[in-house]
């Protein structure tokens, strides 16, 4: 005899409301930090850098662009890892010259962003060290 099943299918169709697009973004953000370890840590360098922006207190100018290069660098890393999975949707695991020019592009993207927050971390930074050794 079949029974009527109150078990929903799993969602694979359109979000219907904010609350429910809110928590799936939320789910991958979580996924992304357990499983990527480069997130992991451009998140640990993020809050570090938040941190010891507040200790010397930087300019409002100099906050903006802090939070702006750790945020471009995050972004990064969830695009990086969400071309990842699709390519690895895609070409399940088997070895294929486009997906690692794909890969290594979207690599590249985390790379660039990285040495752009790098960049500007040096030219905000470097003088407050300067000043406090001279
Ligand atoms: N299916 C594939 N075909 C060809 N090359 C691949 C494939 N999968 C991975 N690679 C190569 O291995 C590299 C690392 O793979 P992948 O991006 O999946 O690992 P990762 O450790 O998550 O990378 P990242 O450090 O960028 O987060 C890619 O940049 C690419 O050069």
């Amino acid at each position: 005899m079949l029974m009527a099943s109150n078990v929903k299918p799993p969602q694979t169709g359109k979000n219907h409301n904010f609350w429910q697009s809110f928590k799936h973004a939320w789910t991958g953000l979580r996924f992304t930090f357990q499983h990527e370890q480069n997130f992991k840590f451009h998140v640990l360098i993020g809050l570090l850098v938040i941190i010891f922006s507040a200790v010397i207190q930087v300019n409002t100018t100099e906050w903006l662009w802090l939070i702006g290069v750790i945020f471009i660098v995050l972004i990064a890393e969830l695009w990086n890892t969400a071309v990842e999975y699709i390519v690895d949707l895609l070409v399940a695991k088997q070895y294929d010259p486009l997906a690692k020019h794909i890969k290594d592009v979207s690599a590249a993207i985390v790379l660039v962003a990285a040495a752009l927050a790098v960049i500007v971390g040096l030219i905000i930074f470097i003088p407050y060290f300067w000043q406090l050794l001279f």
